[in-house]
């Protein structure tokens, strides 16, 4: 066998898993399989099967997910750098597909570095509602910001907050709250084996009270009706049936949405509780049988590697909204398919118990303030946002300070941000602006959820960040150019991946580009910014002048392999 187990860990899953354990061990002489998720934001999944690099096969639960031969690198191709496609974990696509996310929902990732749920709920979302991506490490927001950027998220929000903060700024805001939680990771023991050097550290016990804080919170930030979705890839039942077991005692507003045993996926183990920790199974035992509907995903039983998934249905509040749910379960109920759901409910006994989420009468307050003044910006922002009018007019901007000290002022000519924004659209781009254009120093963000909910907060990223302001010009954001398509830009050029040219690009080289080239709209001259694309596929900026593309991209983003 290649990874060592802890022997404590390999004696406790003898114990649990029983007949079945010679099988589990046996797993970990495979090698972990290789996945990754088409971004369906930059490419459709039937033009991804047409230009796909690899043998592909899919993942059984995931529909944009595939499976990728050993050996093969996708981080070494061009469409990775142009955000086509994201290299994720197989088993790590489940807790996503199973939120259910529709376009137009509020959504918040509330453990996200480094993103890779976060750029899986934005391609459900469609650049339609709200994602809030939060992680609490400093240090690990930088590759969450990055990630949402490459993968051309417009409407997110990258936080570095605590939940309970987060919770105050945005009370029962949320349709769906995704936890992937910190834990003990004893799923990824045959990925990674740097997961059984730190086992220890991340003791099973320090994880139960981090999640027992995070889980709690999370209700606090659902809105009535809403969904929280709690992953762990971790085998430990504290972690997992015990910790879902304890919420729903604490929080009978909730319930379990069974998730079928379909696609390998196995049932949740209330038994195991009641074996291992009979203390907590007595406290629990009235909810303790609902656990049974959580998913155990086992590398012995699907190909990918061992987690854990709870889908967490709030009851809705008023009698209409009951209604609703209640018809959209029985469709469930009835075995219809529900596009990208395959959750089903069951009525729990306690069914005909009311909401106990309350709003105090200053959080229903706050929320109606916030939801006028949000469908203020929006009215303002929909009347003059188009990118041929001038955005947000009347918005928020100037001097706001990102609250990490990086903000360094509003620019200081008596030029009008607003109008130099507005002009650049006009002149290099036809879209339509999402959102409040929010001002942070001489940075200029479209933000889905506005300035004003975000005040106090540690922002890493307001929205999708447009540009800077220096010396009265606007200079376009790498992150604008990524999230764009071809129609949108005034011109583009399109590079090759098979002839090494977009490999160039992707380096930082200035390149020739003859001006037949400079594919462009009409009375549009080809000097200027340049949107350039990788097989059709936004890459970068470019700045085009007599026949020489001059190169934009990043420094820090830049290809560095041979
Ligand atoms: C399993 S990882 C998340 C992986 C991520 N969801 C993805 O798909 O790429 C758990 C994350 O939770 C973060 N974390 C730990 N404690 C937290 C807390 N109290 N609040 C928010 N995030 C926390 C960690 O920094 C870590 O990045």
């Amino acid at each position: 066998m290649a990874v060592q187990l802890p022997s404590i860990f390999a004696e406790r899953m003898k114990s649990l898993l029983g007949d079945e354990f010679e099988q589990f061990m046996k797993s970990y002489e495979q090698s972990p399989h290789a996945g990754l998720r088409v971004n369906t934001l930059k490419i459709s999944l039937e033009q991804f099967e047409e230009i796909a690099p690899y043998d592909m096969r899919p993942i059984p639960w995931c529909g944009t997910g595939f499976y990728v031969p050993h050996g093969v690198k996708p981080g070494l191709h061009p469409y990775y750098h142009a955000g086509l496609y994201y290299i994720q974990e197989p088993s790590a696509m489940a807790p996503v597909e199973l939120l259910n996310v529709k376009p137009g929902e509020r959504v918040l990732d509330l453990c996200a570095a480094p993103g890779g749920k976060t750029t899986q709920i934005a391609a459900k979302l469609q650049g339609k509602g709200v994602l809030v991506t939060n992680d609490i490490h400093a240090e690990r927001t930088k590759a969450l910001a990055k990630n949402v950027e490459l993968y051309g998220v417009r409407n997110a929000v990258v936080l570095n907050e605590s939940p309970e903060r987060i919770a105050k700024a945005f009370p029962h805001y949320f349709d769906k709250v995704l936890i992937d939680a910190p834990c003990s990771g004893e799923g990824m023991f045959r990925k990674d084996e740097d997961m059984v050097k730190s086992w220890e550290n991340h003791s099973v016990e320090k994880c139960v009270l981090m999640q027992r804080d995070i889980l709690e919170t999370a209700a606090k930030l659902l809105a009535p009706g809403g969904t929280i979705v709690y992953s762990t890839c971790t085998f430990a039942p504290e972690e997992n049936e015990a910790m879902i077991a304890e919420f729903l005692n604490i929080n009978p507003d909730f319930f379990v949405k069974v998730i079928p045993e379909t696609a390998g996926f196995a049932p949740g183990r209330p038994d195991w509780v009641r074996q291992m920790l009979p203390d907590t199974a007595e406290e629990n035992e009235s909810v303790l049988d609902q656990t049974r509907g959580t998913a155990r995903l086992w590398p012995h039983l699907l190909e990918g590697e061992g987690h854990y998934v709870a889908v967490l249905q709030h009851r809705a509040e008023s009698p209409a909204e009951e209604d609703g749910s209640r018809e959209a379960n029985s469709e469930l109920q009835t075995g219809q398919a529900v596009d990208g759901d395959f959750t089903q409910t069951i009525e729990s006994e306690d069914r005909s118990i009311r909401v106990s989420i309350s709003l105090t009468k200053e959080e229903r307050k706050q929320e109606r303030l916030m939801r006028t003044e949000s469908r203020e910006r929006n009215d303002r922002n929909s009347r003059g946002g188009k990118a041929q009018g001038r955005p947000g007019k009347g918005n928020e901007r100037g001097g706001r300070k990102n609250e990490r000290g990086q903000g360094r002022g509003a620019d200081q000519t008596s030029i009008d941000p607003g109008t130099v924004y507005a002009q650049f659209l006009q002149e290099n781009l036809e879209i339509e602006l999402v959102g409040e254009t929010v001002y942070y120093g001489d940075r200029v963000y479209q933000s889905s959820v506005g300035a004003a909910r975000l005040e106090g907060l540690k922002v890493i990223r307001p929205g999708w960040f447009m540009g800077n302001m220096k010396n009265g010009r606007f200079v376009p954001s790498h992150p604008l150019a990524c999230a764009l398509n071809t129609t949108e830009a005034q011109r583009f050029i399109n590079l090759s991946s098979a002839n090494g040219e977009a490999v160039r690009y992707l380096k930082g080289e200035t390149l020739n580009i003859e001006e037949a080239r400079v594919e462009r709209k009409a009375d549009t001259a080809a000097k200027g910014y340049v949107l350039v694309c990788v097989d059709g596929f936004a890459a970068g900026w470019g700045k085009w002048l007599d026949g020489v593309l001059k190169n934009e991209y990043p420094a820090g983003w830049r290809w560095t392999s041979v």
